[in-house]
């Protein structure tokens, strides 16, 4: 029988290329449910490929489009709205919900994956971030499964998938980090940087959230949070190690102080495929490595000074509670500025950093708690961006 599974944020990067994944894996998986933001005209053409039973948009404005637009055999379909929508979706009996979305909309859908004991394969790092102490117990509590998409988290769970013993063998978690498009800028350089520079990653292609994030380091300071709950790791035991070439995707040093690493061209197909088929390794048209062209792998330490957002991360990982889900909704409002022309690139962590300094310490005893917090901290940040605290 096929394994049904539903993509949330189906035309985004890594929803395309899932459904890419999905077409070339054949007659194995069949779609329930897809959902987009406002992309309609991609949806469209996904919903053809697909034949699902259920599709969400992002907001009503899209949902009129959807429905004046859908050839005529799918006008019976049932569409959703927003974040009802989603939920919606995930909550369709699929055996697997791949988490897309970008940003801390992906909360509630994702939790209500986790719910039902669903295998959530996890691009959307936002929500571990934010509610990932309520989350992991419940995907134990409830029997679920995070799988990660994350090519450094997908690293990192193949090379633990291959250790021995289980208990107590790691000393550490290398994450790699390509180091972004101004690894080797100056101070002076950062205070220019315009948003087409910051679009413009060295090794990723991906979306325009996320490749802001990877040129501030703020996507590396999320990948720690992200690897501290996933694999319920110490952030003392967490190192980002920057290697510019985007080989390595992650290592785990063993105790012995063996040191497993998972290599292969930094192309996202890769880790979405192993979710897909896990723990089944299955034939893909790539072109091998080729160590001889590659001829140097490089690595060196981050520089926080210069890359402030990955230092902020540690520090909200170690401190708990409200703090990381600040960090980031401070961060999606900062990044949404910048990419808006609003924001200097080095103010992104200054802002971050001041809503820290704000927002109202505590703990969460809810995912609605999140969802609410998160909400308050975009109102805080949008505060500090309008009367500029963040000069302070
Ligand atoms: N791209 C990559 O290589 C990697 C991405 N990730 C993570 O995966 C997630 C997705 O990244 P990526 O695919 O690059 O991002 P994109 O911006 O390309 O895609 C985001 C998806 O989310 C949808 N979306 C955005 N806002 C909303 C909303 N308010 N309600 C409903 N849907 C919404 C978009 O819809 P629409 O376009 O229709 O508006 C789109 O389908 C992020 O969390 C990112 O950090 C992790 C590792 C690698
Ligand atoms: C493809 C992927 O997983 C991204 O998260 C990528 O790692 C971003 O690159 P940086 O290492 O520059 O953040
Ligand atoms: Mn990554």
């Amino acid at each position: 029988m096929a394994t049904s599974i539903t993509v949330l944020g189906s035309t985004g990067v890594i929803g395309r290329l899932t459904l890419e994944v999905l077409r070339d894996l054949g007659d194995r998986f069949e779609v329930r449910a897809l959902t987009a933001g406002q992309n309609v005209d991609l949806l469209i053409d996904q919903i053809v490929a697909t034949r699902p039973a259920y599709v969400a948009v992002g907001d009503e404005t899209a949902r009129k489009s959807l429905s004046e637009r859908l050839p005529s055999e799918f006008r019976h379909m049932e569409i959703g709205v927003g974040t009802e929508g989603l939920v919606t979706a995930a909550k369709l009996s699929a055996d697997v919900v791949v988490s897309a979305v970008v940003g801390a909309v992906g909360l509630l859908p994702t939790w209500a994956a986790v719910d039902r004991g669903a295998t959530v394969a996890l691009a959307n790092k936002e929500t571990l971030v934010a509610g990932g102490d309520l989350i992991m117990p419940r995907v134990t509590a409830q029997g679920s499964s995070i799988l990660p998409l994350d090519s450094e988290h997908s690293a990192i769970f193949q090379c633990l998938a291959s250790r021995g013993s289980l208990v107590g063998s790691v000393r550490k978690l290398l994450v790699t980090a390509s180091g972004g498009p101004f690894r080797t800028w100056d101070e002076a350089q950062l205070e220019n940087v315009t948003v087409a520079d910051a679009l413009r990653h060295p090794t990723w292609n991906m979306g325009r959230k996320i490749t802001i994030d990877s040129a501030t380091l703020m996507n590396k300071g999320l990948e720690v949070i992200e690897a501290h709950h996933l694999f319920q790791t110490p952030y003392d035991s967490i190192e980002v190690v920057v290697h510019p070439q985007s080989i390595i995707h992650s290592m785990v040093e063993f105790v012995d102080g063996s040191i497993i690493a998972q290599l292969g061209p930094p192309d996202m197909r890769l880790p979405i495929q192993y979710a897909l088929t896990y723990p089944e390794r299955v034939k893909r048209q790539t072109s091998s490595l080729n160590f001889a062209e590659l001829s140097r792998l490089s690595f060196e330490a981050p520089d926080v000074s210069r890359f402030p957002a990955l230092r902020l991360a540690y520090e909200v990982g170690r401190a708990g509670g409200y703090a990381p889900c600040v960090l980031n909704a401070a961060n999606e409002v900062a990044v949404g500025a910048f990419l808006e022309g609003k924001l200097p690139f080095t103010a992104i962590s200054k802002v971050v950093e001041q809503a820290l300094e704000e927002h109202e310490q505590g703990m969460p005893g809810s995912i609605e708690d999140v969802v609410e917090m998160d909400g308050v901290a975009r109102l805080l940040t949008q505060a500090i961006l309008k009367e500029g605290r963040w000069r302070d």
